[in-house]
């Protein structure tokens, strides 16, 4: 059985290598689709939703209004602790495919109770493109 909750945030990025116009500094409203799957408990739940929302808050709570930046972006990362702004310092480019893989990666370090077997993440930058991907847990 599976259940999902969206989330959204706030969040500005760049992407250095872009060729286009996403080299520039830009923002999006972020939304994110987290699903789960696994057996309902006695009370015919797979995870009680204020539960999910608990685990995923947190994580979201750091993007939210804040400019994600790569580590080797080395000029950005200058820039942004002059301005002494909120940052997500990364390891990766903040495209939809690593902001999502970073997402299961921070999910699955969370933890999922027993019963949730698989946790698959849905990523939307804007209103007509995603990136999803999905991990076993167990
Ligand atoms: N495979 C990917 N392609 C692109 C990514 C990405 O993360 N993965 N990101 C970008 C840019 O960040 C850009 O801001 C978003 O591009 P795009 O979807 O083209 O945005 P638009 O607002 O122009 O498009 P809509 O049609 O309004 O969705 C580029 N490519």
């Amino acid at each position: 059985m599976k259940i999902a909750k969206e989330f959204k945030w706030e969040m500005g990025h760049r992407l250095p290598f872009h060729k286009g116009k996403c080299k520039n500094l830009h923002g999006h409203t972020y939304r994110c689709m987290v699903e789960i799957d696994g057996a309902p408990d006695e009370n015919g739940m797979v995870l009680d939703y204020y539960e999910l929302k608990r685990i995923i808050d947190p994580i979201i709570e750091e993007m939210d209004h804040s400019f994600m930046v790569c580590s080797k972006d080395t000029e950005l990362m200058n820039i942004l602790k002059s301005l002494e702004t909120k940052t997500v310092v990364v390891d990766f480019d903040s495209t939809a495919e690593n902001i999502c893989l970073y997402l299961l990666d921070r999910i699955k370090k969370a933890g999922l109770p027993e019963n949730i077997k698989k946790v698959k993440v849905r990523v939307l930058e804007t209103e007509n493109s995603y990136a999803e991907d999905e991990l076993s847990l167990r």
